[in-house]
């Protein structure tokens, strides 16, 4: 049996740094690093970002191909806009700023999540490209895959399972995504999710496209 010790630094060889507010703080490594845990779990990790307006599917693709990821044994987790603004972003709200601090948080949980060696799938509106580009930044080695959920705001604001298209044309919502609120597209995304001939591909086949992707990519591969 191997036990690992971790050899005491001396002040010399620690680096002291100041992060935004955060002053003299230390980098604390870890004993088992990321290739070891990607190893443990026979695959190799990344963070799909998937973004589009309220009703253009996100939920309904995230959650497929996670169940899908799972039944073929890889282990993923969903990040959830409307579920982490229940808990860590509870304090935020849809005005640009809040929205642009929203998205860094899940960037930066979802940048953990690919660290412990899960596919990561952050589902958010994330209407800013600026935004989504820091994400992408954050993460080393293009392991940042932008699935961009393209349906015409006519059919989200049809299937408007929360009525709330309703409510934002009615006035008792302000800032709403796609009415009186921006959306930017974005220019570069790894997958593009739209319809073909008028009509939008079914779920599995949503979640086609992406698995596809990661296979030939070899994030699912066994390592
Ligand atoms: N003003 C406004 N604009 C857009 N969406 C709104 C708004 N108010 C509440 N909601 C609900 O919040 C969900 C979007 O949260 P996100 O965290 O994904 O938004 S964002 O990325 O910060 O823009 C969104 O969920 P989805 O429908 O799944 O996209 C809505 O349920
Ligand atoms: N590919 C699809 N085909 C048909 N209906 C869909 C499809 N994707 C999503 N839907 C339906 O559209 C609605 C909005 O989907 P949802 O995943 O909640 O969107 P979002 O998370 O982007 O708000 C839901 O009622 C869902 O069942």
């Amino acid at each position: 049996m191997h036990i690992y010790i971790e050899t005491q630094k001396t002040s010399k060889e620690l680096k002291m740094s100041t992060v935004g507010n955060s002053t003299n703080i230390f980098w604390q490594e870890s004993p088992v690093g990321k290739l070891e845990r990607q190893k443990l779990l026979h695959q190799k990790s990344c963070v799909v970002w998937i973004t589009g307006l309220s009703g253009s599917g996100k939920s309904t693709l995230a959650c497929s191909l996670s169940r899908e990821l799972f039944t073929r044994g890889n282990l993923s987790y969903v990040l959830d806009g409307d579920n982490l603004r229940h808990g860590l972003n509870q304090d935020l709200g849809f005005k640009a700023e809040d929205r642009t601090e929203n998205i860094r948080r899940v960037g930066e949980v979802a940048k953990l999540f690919a660290d412990a060696g899960l596919i990561c799938i952050a589902s958010l509106i994330s209407p800013y490209r600026k935004d989504r580009d820091s994400c992408r930044a954050m993460l080393p080695d293009a392991n940042f895959i932008e699935v961009f959920m393209n349906m015409p705001l006519t059919l989200c604001e049809e299937r408007d399972p929360k009525g709330l298209y309703k409510l934002a044309r009615a006035g008792k919502i302000k800032g709403f995504t796609g009415i009186d609120d921006p959306y930017e597209p974005p220019l570069n995304c790894e997958i593009e999710i739209k319809q073909k001939a008028g009509v939008c591909p079914t779920p599995g086949a949503m979640v086609g496209e992406v698995v596809t992707y990661l296979e030939e990519k070899g994030y699912l591969q066994h390592q």
